[in-house]
């Protein structure tokens, strides 16, 4: 039965899924992203798409958190939210006109506010993407079949994609966002510095199959090592750091390319330490 506390918490929950998935989407400059500058590398999306498909997700996330709340972690709760998840999906196409903008985001928000509703107490960052990797590692027994971009990159290319970073409890959040962002707040930076550099330290670390998909292995390597040089200049602080920011938001725009599976794992991100 749903009490009011269950209800309440799984509402709180959703609000924090939805709000990360809106200060990711208004955080700007970011790099051949959809921002509130411009839609970066995407023709099919804007800022009001990402906001519209963001508030479409609402209540996905409050069931997802409603069936958690304090659930045994088994493969009962992952076959529960694996339906949620998929008819969320849904719901993100229809309100977007069949634009795929947050995909990816669904699906890793998604196993972290199960897991945080599963051990409600539980306010570690890390010890939530365990219970979360835990989660995806059950088989997806009802998965349907179809060919997705990632599935095709990783034909392509040994690569990890957004199953295996959730199954191994999201090693480059514990790895390259968390630190990036402790590290530029510890250093007296803006938040919004903070979240870039924590943007830019997941693009420098990220085998992301949005850019292998539209772009190919050099394109991965150019913009790793320009975003992992934007952080080793200090980012916006000095004058190289900048003119590498512009050069890799050109490189990103000028062959189209997209780090949407870093831009997923920023709100991850946010969605952990708010
Ligand atoms: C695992 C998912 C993402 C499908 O993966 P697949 O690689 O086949 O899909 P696809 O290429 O279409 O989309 C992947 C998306 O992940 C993001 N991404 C890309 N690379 C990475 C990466 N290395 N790490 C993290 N995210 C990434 C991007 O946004 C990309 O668009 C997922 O949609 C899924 O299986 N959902 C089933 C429903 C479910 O179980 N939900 C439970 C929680 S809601
Ligand atoms: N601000 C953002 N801008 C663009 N993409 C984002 C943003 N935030 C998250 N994403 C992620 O990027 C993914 C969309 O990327 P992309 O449009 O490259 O994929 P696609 O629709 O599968 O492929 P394509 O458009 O090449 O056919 C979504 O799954 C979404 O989760």
């Amino acid at each position: 039965m749903l009490t009011a506390t269950h209800a309440g918490f799984g509402a709180a929950l959703a609000g924090k899924a939805v709000k990360a998935l809106v200060d990711e989407a208004l955080l700007t400059p970011k790099p051949g992203l959809v921002d509130a500058r411009d839609n970066g590398s995407h023709t099919d999306m804007s800022l009001e798409l990402m906001l519209i498909s963001a508030k479409a997700l609402e209540g996905t996330f409050r069931e997802i958190a409603q069936v958690s709340y304090l659930h045994p972690v088994d493969q009962s709760l992952r076959e529960q939210i694996a339906f949620i998840g998929r008819e969320g999906e849904k719901a993100m196409l229809a309100a977007t006109n069949g634009v795929n903008t947050h995909k990816g985001a669904i699906w890793a928000l998604g196993l972290l506010t199960s897991a945080r509703a599963a051990f409600p107490e539980e306010r570690d960052p890390q010890r939530i993407m365990n219970a979360a990797g835990t989660i995806a590692s059950f088989p997806d027994r009802f998965r349907p079949e179809q060919r997705t971009h990632g599935q095709a990159v990783k034909r392509k290319y040994a690569v990890m994609g957004a199953a295996e970073e959730a199954q191994l409890g999201f090693p480059h959040i514990r790895e390259a966002a968390l630190p990036a962002l402790l590290r530029a707040r510890a250093c007296g930076k803006t938040e919004e510095e903070a979240r870039i550099e924590a943007l830019l330290a997941l693009m420098a670390a990220v085998d992301d199959t949005c850019i292998l998909h539209r772009g190919d292995w050099p394109d991965l390597l150019a913009i790793k090592r320009m975003s992992g040089a934007f952080l080793a200049a200090d980012g916006f602080r000095t004058r190289t750091g900048r003119k590498l920011f512009h050069r890799l938001s050109e490189y990103c725009e000028a062959k189209r390319l997209s780090p949407g599976g870093s831009a997923d794992l920023l709100a991850a991100t946010l969605f952990l330490i708010d």
